[in-house]
């Protein structure tokens, strides 16, 4: 059976052509909508629509079914009950890193294999996530941290899910790769995955902030990369960019994000105070003050990342920066707002 056009059956088909014809290359597509358009199938449609624009389906000789089978299977154990690490969530992170990919100064920079591994890798990157943190996995002995021994329990925990799943009947995309194309892709899936662990982020940003001076001092082209490891800390911060570009997309999708982090965070902080363990910071539906977080989230962390990522690739990212520093000033308000109510 061939499968339906866009890779998902719904009685929308028509309306999502037309969404993705328009913006499947643009930052800002209104994720909610394709997830509303696909009959609740957003990471499938999302995969295969990619999949077909990039060609990859005949340059990598996957069957349109088994890439169907596939990542329908990934996002079968992208848990629907999650409001904030599900399905929407995977399929969001996978179109921004496809249109991080196609800024100007990234052209020719990587190879089609390496393009592929990172769309894959954000399809893959949070699946079964349990709806906590690894903090709350280790702190509960969840037998996933004894797994894992406390390190990269989550990330390692998607890895091991993405790659096993492989394994099923029609479902290996990577059937018609060489060994060696294999094993290279599952390094650096491994790799970007891992690197999405936010106890990761300083080191990474450190790193990326030292590679664009050493290149700017170099005048080289800043882009002229020597080796796998330069090339894969360009790859990790940008699917580590798209991990975190919520508080970088127009406001009415930012938003929406807020709210269903906060709502996940608030859950766990239930369960840490139903189980006698010290609250999490900021799951604390009581004293939680989200727009003051969320300020704090964009000038400790996000700012600082997309800051480093907008000089690597000037001037592509200059408008993705502004909307971030636009929507801060919203939220900084807000707060300014809320803080003055609560004096009354
Ligand atoms: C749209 O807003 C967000 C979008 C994504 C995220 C993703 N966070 O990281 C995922 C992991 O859970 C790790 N965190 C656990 C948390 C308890 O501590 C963090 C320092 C690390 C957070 C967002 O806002 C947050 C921060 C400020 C208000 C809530
Ligand atoms: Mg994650
Ligand atoms: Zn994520």
């Amino acid at each position: 059976p061939i499968p339906p056009r866009l890779g998902v059956e719904t009685p929308h088909a028509d309306e999502l052509s037309v969404l993705f014809n328009e913006s499947l290359d643009k930052w800002g597509i209104d994720i909610f909508r394709v997830d509303q358009l696909s009959n609740q199938h957003p990471l499938v449609t999302v995969v295969f629509s990619i999949f077909e624009k990039r060609d990859f389906l005949s340059k990598f000789r996957i069957h349109p079914s088994t890439l169907v089978n596939y990542f329908t299977g990934i996002e079968e154990h992208y848990k629907k009950d999650n409001p904030y690490h599900n399905a929407v969530h995977a399929a969001d992170v996978t179109q921004s890193t496809h249109v991080l990919l196609n800024a100007a100064s990234l052209v020719n920079v990587f190879s089609d294999l390496e393009i592929l591994a990172s769309i894959f890798a954000c399809a893959i990157h949070d699946v079964n996530h349990p709806g906590v943190t690894n903090q709350f996995l280790i702190n509960t002995e969840n037998e996933l941290a004894i797994m894992y021994n406390d390190m990269s329990v989550l990330e390692n925990h998607h890895c091991a899910v993405a790659f096993k799943l492989l394994q099923e009947p029609n479902c290996n995309i990577l059937k018609h790769l060489d060994d060696s194309q294999r094993k290279q892709l599952r390094k650096m899936v491994i790799d970007m995955v891992l690197a999405t662990d936010m106890s990761k982020h300083m080191s990474l940003l450190a790193d990326l902030k030292t590679m664009v001076e050493t290149k700017k001092v170099a005048g080289g082209c800043l882009l002229k990369l020597d080796n796998y490891s330069e090339k894969m800390q360009i790859m990790q911060n940008m699917v580590h960019c798209a991990d975190l570009s919520n508080p970088a997309k127009p406001l009415p999708l930012s938003t929406q994000w807020v709210t269903r982090v906060m709502e996940e965070f608030f859950n766990q902080g239930d369960r840490e105070k139903a189980l006698g363990l010290p609250v999490s910071p900021m799951c604390c539906r009581e004293t939680a003050n989200i727009e003051k977080s969320q300020v704090s989230f964009i000038d400790f962390i996000v700012h600082p990342l997309w800051e480093a990522w907008t000089e690597l690739v000037h001037p592509d990212a200059e408008h993705i920066l502004s909307t971030l520093e636009q929507n801060r000033d919203h939220y900084s308000e807000l707060s300014a707002t809320r803080e003055a109510e609560e004096q009354q």
